[in-house]
């Protein structure tokens, strides 16, 4: 997937959120380009085309990204698999808390309270998606 303006490190760094600057960078409409919560920003036009035909289009462009941030989030799972499973190798812990303070931090500066619960479900997805037993699975001692 063609990124570009973005640098391809950017979509790595940070999930949804990157998903949504991803989708920026490929969709014409502007309101994604800014961090207020969208009751402040200004009304969308009203669509003069046929309502029926207006929501089809919106539609058929949010299937489209979803199946860009879907992509997106497949892709974020397995770079953060790696990380996880080089840290349980080396006898560290699946989970690095400071670390996921610093992602949902990010996604908190993008959406405000949230953007909290999109972090925990990306970092719950991150986790299950491992493949590192979970500990009631793992053999002690
Ligand atoms: O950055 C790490 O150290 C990771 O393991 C990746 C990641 C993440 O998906 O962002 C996953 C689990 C950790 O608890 C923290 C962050």
């Amino acid at each position: 997937m063609d990124l570009s303006p973005l640098p391809r490190r950017a979509a790595l760094a940070g999930l949804t959120g990157t998903a949504l600057l991803a989708v920026g960078a490929c969709t014409p409409t502007r309101q994604h380009d800014t961090a207020l919560p969208p009751q402040s920003q200004p009304a969308a036009p009203v669509p003069s085309e046929d309502p029926a035909g207006f929501v089809k289009r919106q539609r058929d462009r949010i299937d489209a990204l979803d199946n860009q941030i879907i992509a997106l989030l497949r892709e974020r799972t397995e770079v953060s698999r790696s990380i996880q499973q080089a840290r349980v190798a080396t006898g560290g812990s699946q989970t690095d808390t400071g670390r996921e303070a610093v992602v949902a931090d990010r996604y908190r500066a993008a959406f405000g309270a949230p953007g909290d619960e999109v972090a925990t479900a990306v970092l719950e997805l991150a986790k299950a998606q491992s493949g590192v037993p979970s500990p009631s699975a793992r053999p002690s001692g």
